[in-house]
């Protein structure tokens, strides 16, 4: 994936601000390791650092599409993969369009010059991007309908200056680096409130979203968002499309001109993903695919199961291997690295934040370290939990019918809550739950109505909606981040728009029609797969017990607790952190005990990185 960034000014010539416009492109040079370019036309500049993965020699950015080969049309940067974009490249040639390089890049913004800012409808896959309109003077803002590609912006009085990722905005020095109580409590919650950035005044182009800046101001549509339909096939029917949906997904998005793999975790999910994707690989005469898993040193024999993790991913990683004959390699990671400072810096800067769940973070960071060593692009299985209904709290009673978020009404809560080393006032002035109960009750008020439909069956479809909207996201801006941080794409098949529709509509009863959880997707690939994996309960992304985590996490807490200018010193209840550093190593070594001190670690280290300044009496709108 690439990075992305721009400058609409309308009060000056950004040809003098050309040096700040080059710190904003490096801040992307991770994101895209392979080539650099900066366009500037009076009021308009864009940035563009490139991870060339189709027509690696043509599709150099940021492109400019010409009138009669001498006048600018529109210029565009963009990061991301348009699946369809060898269709699309036939429909514009049959309008006339001539092609000067086989990239998704052309395609992309000649179908703006053909078609207009409509044209994003026709588009399938993960991008972001903008357009400067050479002959409106507007710039377009284009998100992807799920949010996998990610793209902030921030407002300022003569224009906008925009980024796949905070970093590139903060690099202009009108950009504050404050943070209100708004944006903290973005970091604390596993709840993503839609268009929220952590930074005072910066917002993220939501999935789904245009928006368009001109000389009168901003204008924000939604292009893309869930609908409810009424869903007409049979059980036998729904599973058919399921896979034949699944079938033309893998097939479109094996496509690169350079090495993908995929990361397998023995799950139904990467399994379904890796078997399709090895079939389609062989079918076109590329050989067996590559896979990747990720395990901790000594995980084996220490393992113990807990709420949400019952199995350890490494025996059903090695069937699906071998039942496929992919290219398998095992990353196995050392615990006390995990926690460290020097992963805890990479991962900080990949995030632009702190971050809640420690070592998931470094442990993903580290395996797409290994991963782009040999592949550029990988598939992973993300979202099917979301859609087909994967997760524990989708199958609990209490969980479904309690008011609020689901993976916040179950035990399992208690591995996204990671607030009680902080002050008491400090809770109290951020009032948490009534602002979660706010967002909660938006969230409900914006589910579609299905005419008819029954309140079981409804109150699944708000569940879904839920996740999509409000985790599922969390989950992508991980993924993205960590992955971007070493120029390694990341692409998800499971949330192709084309299956999100067609599974958000399937009713919950249809959905769980074997009483299992994701029984239609197990259906749709059960002839792909071993049976131990067919019968696996559905298990997280591992993470590890090791007290060698705990300990070093502890030696970080510590040194905190010796440095009375530490900037999250005062946020801090002290008796809390001392009762917690008095605890027995190994009392805490589950992911969940963690949690507390993980986040008081990351916070302090951003704190300081960063340069924040926390502004928690600021109200921001
Ligand atoms: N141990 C692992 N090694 C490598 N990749 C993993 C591992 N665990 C998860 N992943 C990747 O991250 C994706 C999302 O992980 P998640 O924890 O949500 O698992 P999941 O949705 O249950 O998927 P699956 O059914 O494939 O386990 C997986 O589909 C897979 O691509
Ligand atoms: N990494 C990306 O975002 C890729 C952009 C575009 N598809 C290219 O191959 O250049």
């Amino acid at each position: 994936m690439c990075g992305i960034t721009g400058w609409l000014s309308y009060d000056q010539n950004l040809e003098h601000q050309r040096e700040v416009l080059q710190k904003m492109t490096e801040t992307m040079a991770l994101r895209g390791p392979d080539a650099h370019g900066l366009w500037i036309d009076g009021p308009a500049a864009v940035g563009h650092c490139r991870l060339s993965v189709i027509d690696l020699e043509g599709g150099r950015q940021p492109m400019v599409e010409k009138l009669d080969s001498q006048k600018d049309v529109a210029v565009i940067t963009y990061s991301g993969e348009v699946y369809n974009f060898k269709e699309l490249r036939e429909e514009l040639k049959a309008e006339g369009y001539h092609f000067n390089t086989s990239s998704d890049t052309e395609v992309v913004l000649k179908a703006y010059v053909a078609w207009g800012e409509d044209f994003v409808y026709k588009l399938n896959g993960m991008f972001a991007f903008a357009i400067w309109d050479v002959r409106t003077q507007e710039m377009i803002l284009i998100r992807d309908r799920l949010g996998i590609k990610p793209l902030y912006y921030y407002r300022t009085h003569d224009g906008v200056i925009f980024g796949s990722e905070p970093k590139a905005i903060l690099a202009n020095p009108l950009v504050p680096r404050r943070v209100t109580a708004q944006g903290l409590r973005g970091i604390l919650q596993m709840v993503r409130v839609p268009g929220y950035a952590v930074f005072a005044g910066m917002r993220e182009v939501m999935p789904g979203e245009i928006v368009r800046i001109n000389r009168q101001g901003i204008v924000n549509r939604h292009y893309w968002r869930l609908e409810a339909r009424k869903h007409e096939d049979n059980l036998e029917d729904t599973i058919k499309n399921t896979r034949a949906l699944l079938d033309d997904i893998l097939a479109r998005q094996i496509i690169a001109d350079v090495p993908l793999c995929s990361l397998l975790s023995g799950g139904l999910d990467s399994s379904i993903i890796t078997s399709l994707a090895s079939k389609k690989l062989l079918e076109s005469g590329k050989g067996n695919i590559n896979s990747f898993s990720v395990d901790f040193i000594d995980h084996g024999a220490e393992f113990v199961s807990d709420d949400i993790r019952g199995t350890r991913d490494a025996p059903f990683v090695k069937d699906l291997a071998e039942h496929v004959h992919t290219n398998h390699r095992d990353v196995v990671l050392d615990s006390r690295e995990l926690a460290g400072p020097v992963l805890r810096t990479k991962v900080i800067h990949a995030m632009d934040m702190a971050i809640v769940n420690g070592d998931m973070y470094p442990s993903l960071y580290c395996l797409f370290e290994e991963v782009k060593r040999h592949s550029t692009v990988a598939l992973s299985g993300e979202g099917a939990d979301e859609i087909f209904g994967g997760y524990k709290w989708f199958h609990d009673e209490d969980a479904v019918s309690g008011k609020g978020y689901p993976w916040m009404n179950l035990s399992s809560r208690k591995f996204f809550e990671g607030k009680s080393l902080l002050k008491r006032d400090l809770l109290e002035k951020l009032d948490l739950e009534n602002f979660i109960k706010k967002d909660y009750e938006r969230a409900l008020s914006e589910v579609p109505i299905l005419p008819g439909e029954s309140v079981e069956n409804h109150r699944m479809r708000q569940i879904v909606y839920l996740h999509v909207t409000r985790f599922l996201c969390i989950l992508l801006d991980r993924k993205d981040r960590m992955s971007m941080a070493v120029g390694l794409e990341v692409r998800v098949p499971f949330l192709d728009h084309r299956l999100v529709e067609y599974v958000y509509n399937i009713p919950w009863d249809m959905k769980t029609f074997d009483g299992r959880e994701k029984s239609i997707l197990r259906a749709a690939g059960r002839d792909l797969l071993p049976n131990s994996i067919v019968e696996r309960v559905k298990c997280p992304y591992p993470s590890t017990q090791d007290p060698a985590y705990e300990i070093e996490l502890r030696a970080a807490l510590a040194k905190i607790m010796e440095d009375e200018k530490a900037p999250v010193r005062p946020l801090l209840d002290d008796k809390a952190v001392k009762e917690t550093l008095a605890r027995e190593v190994g009392v805490s070594s589950l992911p969940y005990d963690r949690i507390a001190m993980d986040l008081v670690v990351y916070l302090n280290s951003w704190l300081v990185d960063y340069n924040v300044t926390l502004d928690l009496d600021e109200r921001e709108n």
